[in-house]
């Protein structure tokens, strides 16, 4: 909380600029026609002519006044009233003095002082005190002549003696006038005011004179004399005298003006460490709210004192302040929390060595700005009870305390320039002092009511009881709780009396503000108890300040929290707790780190071993669609080497001299051909027993029923040799069945693998996506790319089955063209069928460039535009429409690279194409779906390189 105090941080100096404005500043200033303090008060010293004498200014001041001074209608009464010479002379003795709480005893053998006497002890002793500014008493020279102060003529001081008047006045302690605070003050300054103290300059005893409303109501003018240049306050009616005091302010006097004489220097003496005390006392109506609190337009002495406090806040940045405030009354001797907001408790008076006497449990509230500060107390104005009086339409009917505590420390200890050396202390404790600004309740004679009389009764007790104490602290010079008699000074006989104990015994500073009003209003009996009122308060102001002493001294700075008046120490405790709870921060802060670290590391590895797992299952997944895909196509292998064997078994051999393309006529022929030529050069016919000799079952079967049906054509078997072999009907259903499956095979293929290369392309951009999203993209990129490698090998090889597809389309719809024109050729001549087979037969084997494809080797084409054709000439259509077919096939192979051709018009498998990837072949099973679907080929290709 201290930290939040509106200082410079930075700078050691006092800042320069004007402070922030204050809610009651405006109001100060606007008091402006009156004279400041400081000019009124340097006047005295400089340039103002010297004063008369007492006896010289008795009778010409007055018109000196009125000549020079525009005198405000209030002051008419006073200046009419100064008549000095006129005063009668007092009783040799003091008369008794009614029955008044405010009453107390006079020592006889102060009244007895003269103005002389008095004069030397003042001049002789200087008397510093830490209320003056300089400590040193500045005296006022008799017959210093007059002076304009303030639009009143004063009279000039004998001295500036306070030990007694002509009229058996009760004399005050030499004081000293002040001047308004410098705030320059030093260190060195504060030494010497704090040496050699009496005591009596640090009791501030002032009187103020309430304008009257209602006139003087005629009384006689001359009765009341107010010199507020003397600080005298005469009276000339019966049982009168002089009075002095340390300041007189008369009814235009400002609370401005009284607050820079009677508290100022207080104020800042309590921040620099003391306790100090500042009350008003006086008959109810007189000005004492009005001079401590003051109004919107002219603050009091706590508004005042507020602003004064954070100033030097402001003006100290060597030091942290922490300020709390209580505000409590003393009503009808019991004590209230005015800042408890309705929650009543019993308070207690306790004393402690440290403290003092202090009320508890009470509200503290620790306060920042001088706004808050005021907003508090003004909090505390509404709950104090007040009540109509006959003086006083809004009488406070209790005592109240506002208790403004201040701690502070040295904010750099150790540092050159800091205070310490001055303040005498160690560094780092903190200081704490109290001040006390008391609004006393007013005195009354007179309450109509039982409730306003029962009020005043505990109010005149607490303030008899006050009178006493103060009254017997002149015989008990050191403030302690007995008198040289033994007798105890009777502090507890109120509440009052026991919370100002520690301010009456001098611990304290103190400054009194006594209140008066010099208007009698009413009958002549309330005329009279009003005036005896007053005097009154003008004799417990003497005696006051004659009486107490204050010895009072800086406070100790209290080191840490620990012993009772250490625990009282907000500041240190703050700070205290401040330092704990930052270390618990770091703490907590370094706790957390920590979790958060682990915490983070947990996470990571929690997202690593998901990764892990996540590419574990993809992989998975991949060897799954590999063997998938792998199994699909050994499927397919094993699904094309059946038909392969199917083909063998429609055309080719065992030896594999006969591809399944051996239908093509001009393909099987020229190889059968050259193989005839190169390996014997025997004859067609005996090639033909060389190919009856053949290992194939089927060409066995067929070649069978040949055989016979050199001896016995016409049979069953043979008919279904030849259909099989030999005309081409048998085989051609069989294999326009097989190509038909073969058909169905490779579309259920296809489908499969498209959807295969669906499901991995969707795979593989799920696994993109998540990939570049993974921290570990490049493990990601590289399994896409061997993804997409795959998934382009899959695409190629969908490709090369759709062609072969393709390829396998064309054959079929050759062999039902075939079909067709054998139908055809059967229709037109039935008794050459064995003729033609034999053709059909002898033109798929023996084909040749120059010699004439054999008769009936292949289904006579159909009857072309309606004009009949030669059954032969229909046949070789039929065949050179099948040789082209084949050609168109092996050309695209050879363009494809599959297939070279020999030299000789032979085609063979381009040996080097096997891969790049045999790897990746053999991992898809392509490499043998591959070779298998070329094995016809490379076998048929391979014989015929041998066979040549
Ligand atoms: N110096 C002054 N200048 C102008 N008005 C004043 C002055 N002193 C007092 N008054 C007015 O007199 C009236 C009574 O003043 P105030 O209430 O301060 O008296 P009091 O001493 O506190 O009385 P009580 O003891 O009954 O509370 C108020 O209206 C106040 O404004």
């Amino acid at each position: 909380m201290a930290t939040t105090l509106p200082r410079p941080r930075q700078s050691t100096k006092p800042p320069a600029g004007a402070l922030p404005a204050l809610p009651m500043a405006k109001s100060r200033k606007s008091t402006g026609g009156i004279a400041t303090p400081t000019k009124s008060l340097r006047s005295p010293s400089g340039a103002v002519p010297s004063l008369p004498t007492l006896a010289s200014a008795s009778t010409t001041a007055l018109p000196t006044s009125k000549a020079n001074i525009a005198t405000p209608a209030p002051q008419r009464t006073l200046r009419k009233a100064v008549s000095i010479s006129s005063f009668p002379h007092p009783p040799s003795r003091m008369p008794s003095l009614p029955p008044s709480p405010l009453s107390g005893s006079v020592t006889p053998g102060r009244k007895s002082r003269t103005p002389q006497a008095s004069k030397l002890s003042t001049s002789s002793s200087g008397n510093p005190s830490l209320l003056n500014s300089s400590g040193e008493s500045k005296l006022i020279r008799s017959g210093a002549g007059n002076r304009v102060s303030d639009g009143l003529i004063s009279v000039g001081s004998p001295t500036q003696s306070r030990s007694s008047s002509a009229q058996d006045s009760y004399s005050t302690s030499a004081t000293t006038f002040d001047e308004p605070a410098d705030p320059s003050i030093t260190p060195t300054n504060d030494k010497r005011t704090s040496k050699g103290l009496d005591g009596k300059g640090n009791v501030i005893v002032s009187v103020r004179v309430r304008p009257d409303a209602g006139g003087n109501n005629g009384r006689p003018e001359g009765e009341w004399m107010v010199d507020n240049r003397r600080s005298l306050v005469a009276y000339r009616g019966k049982e009168g005298g002089d009075y002095y005091y340390d300041n007189v302010f008369s009814t235009h006097d400002d609370n401005s003006r009284v607050y820079d004489h009677s508290a100022k220097r207080l104020v800042r003496r309590v921040m620099e460490g003391y306790h100090g005390t500042v009350f008003a006392y006086g008959m109810t109506g007189t000005g004492k709210t009005f001079s401590m609190q003051g109004t919107a337009s002219s603050p009091g002495v706590i508004p005042l004192a507020i602003t004064d406090i954070f100033s030097y806040i402001r003006e100290t940045p060597s030091r942290e302040f922490l300020l709390r405030v209580s505000y409590l009354e003393i009503y009808n001797e019991k004590i209230h929390d005015l800042l408890s907001m309705g929650v009543e408790e019993d308070i207690k008076l306790r004393e402690d060595s440290k403290r003092g006497v202090y009320a508890t449990p009470l509200k503290e509230e620790i306060v920042q700005s001088p706004t808050q500060l005021l907003r508090v107390i003004a909090r505390g104005d509404q709950a104090r009870r007040t009540a109509s009086t006959q003086f006083n339409a809004r009488s406070s009917r209790s005592h109240a305390v506002v208790q403004i505590v201040v701690e502070s420390r040295e904010r750099t200890p150790g540092v050159p320039g800091s205070d310490s050396k001055r303040s005498g202390v160690l560094p780092g404790g903190v200081r704490v002092s109290t001040l006390s600004l008391i609004d006393l309740a007013g005195s009354e004679k007179a309450a109509e009511t039982k409730e306003r009389r029962q009020e005043g009764s505990h109010i005149n007790k607490s303030l008899l009881t006050l009178g006493t104490v103060i009254s017997r602290l002149s015989e008990h010079k050191d403030g302690k709780s007995a008198d040289k008699d033994g007798k105890h000074l009777p502090y507890r006989d109120s509440k009052l009396t026991r919370l100002l104990q520690g301010a009456l015994s001098g611990n304290s500073l103190v400054s009194i503000l006594c209140t008066i009003a010099t208007g009698a209003a009413g009958s002549s009996t309330t005329a009279n108890t009003h005036i005896a009122e007053t005097l009154n308060t003008l004799k417990f102001a003497s005696r006051a300040k004659n009486n107490i002493v204050s010895h009072a001294k800086r406070a100790e700075e209290a080191l840490g929290v620990g012993g009772e008046g250490g625990a009282r120490v907000l500041l240190e405790r703050y700070r205290m707790e401040i330092l704990e709870l930052r270390g618990q921060l770091e703490t907590q802060s370094k706790n957390q780190g920590g979790k958060t670290d682990d915490a983070i590391k947990e996470k990571d590895e929690e997202e690593e071993k998901a990764r892990e797992k996540e590419q574990e299952m993809r992989h998975e997944e991949q060897i799954l669609e590999m063997q998938l895909a792998r199994t699909a196509l050994k499927e397919r292998i094993e699904h094309l080497n059946r038909l392969i064997l199917s083909s063998k078994s429609s055309g080719v051999n065992a030896s594999g001299t006969y591809s399944a393309l051996g239908i093509h006529p001009r393909y099987s022929a020229s190889s059968m051909r050259s193989s005839t030529i190169t390996s014997s050069g025997k004859s067609g016919l005996e090639r033909k027993g060389s190919l009856a000799s053949s290992s194939s079952t089927i060409g066995r079967k067929s070649i069978g029923p040949r055989h016979s049906s050199d001896g016995e054509p016409g049979s069953n078997e043979d008919d279904d040799g030849l259909g099989e072999f030999g005309d081409g009907m048998a085989t051609l259903q069989a294999q326009n069945q097989a190509l038909q499956s073969d058909l169905a095979d490779k579309t259920r293929y296809i489908a499969t693998l498209e959807k295969r290369l669906l499901q991995a392309r969707r795979a593989s951009s799920s696994r993109t996506s998540l990939g570049f999203a993974s921290p570990n993209k490049s493990i990601m990129v590289g399994e896409d790319h061997s993804v997409s490698a795959i998934l382009k090998e899959k695409d190629s090889e969908i490709a090369e089955l759709r062609a072969r597809l393709e390829d396998k389309d064309r054959m079929l719809t050759a062999l039902r063209s075939a079909a067709r024109s054998r139908d055809a050729a059967e229709g037109i001549e039935s008794p050459r069928l064995e003729s033609l087979k034999a053709e059909a037969r002898h033109s798929l084997l023996h084909e040749g460039a120059a010699s004439p494809p054999p008769q009936g080797a292949l289904p006579d084409p159909p009857v072309m535009g309606g004009v009949p054709q030669s059954p032969r000439s229909m046949r070789t259509k039929s065949v050179d429409e099948m040789s082209r077919i084949l050609d168109e096939m092996i050309q695209d192979r050879v363009e494809t690279g599959h297939l070279v051709r020999g030299s000789r018009g032979s085609v063979r498998v381009v040996a080097d194409r096997r891969p790049d990837g045999v790897g990746a072949h053999n991992v898809l099973g392509l490499q043998p779906l591959r070779e298998a679907s070329r094995s016809p080929v490379l076998r048929t290709e391979s014989s015929a390189d041998q066979a040549e």
